[in-house]
């Protein structure tokens, strides 16, 4: 199968959040590429990474980032493909400035904003293989079997109330 979803992050120090989209696409078998691109240190990489991604065969972009986190509106600046937010959690501000930095989009140029941090990430990567199975019957069912197995967690979590 070819790569379907791009998960891009500002930073290095954004892989702690962002690797938990990485593995939900692991365990659910859909192909992704990652890259660091900035819209603030590597303007014109972030440009030309939105303009070749549907050639690429991308179907969603996932984009993290932290503070001043302009890197997932930027990119839907620039393409059509379905854009995720992941706001990255921040020492200062604890990640409040990168959620309303992705969140507050202009009308016209969408970005689906997840929650702060990991949670947020894990969210975005199951979004983007939704995304996918709509048109893709197999990620459907696997999506399917997740959610089966996160019920019986939490039918079986009540035995630990002790
Ligand atoms: N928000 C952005 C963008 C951008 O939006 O283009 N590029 C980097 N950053 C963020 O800066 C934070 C600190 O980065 P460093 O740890 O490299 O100093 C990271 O959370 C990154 O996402």
């Amino acid at each position: 199968m070819d790569v379907k979803i791009g998960i891009v992050m500002g930073s290095t120090s954004d892989w702690e959040t962002m690797k938990h989209a990485c593995t939900v696409l692991d365990e659910l078998a859909i192909l992704y590429e990652k890259r660091v691109v900035s819209a603030h240190r590597t303007p014109d990489y972030m440009f030309e990474y939105a303009e070749t991604a549907i050639d690429r065969g991308i179907k969603v972009i996932i984009a993290g980032a932290g503070g001043a986190a302009h890197l997932p509106g930027m990119l839907a600046a620039k393409t059509v493909l379905p854009v995720i937010g992941v706001p990255v959690e921040s020492k200062a501000l604890k990640g409040m400035d990168s959620l309303l930095s992705i969140v507050q989009m202009p009308g016209g140029v969408p970005v689906a904003t997840v929650a702060i941090g990991k949670a947020g990430a894990t969210n975005a990567g199951l979004l983007a293989a939704q995304i996918l199975g709509a048109e893709c019957e197999p990620i459907q069912k696997r999506l399917i079997e997740r959610r089966e197995i996160l019920k019986e967690k939490v039918l079986e979590s009540s035995d630990q109330l002790v």
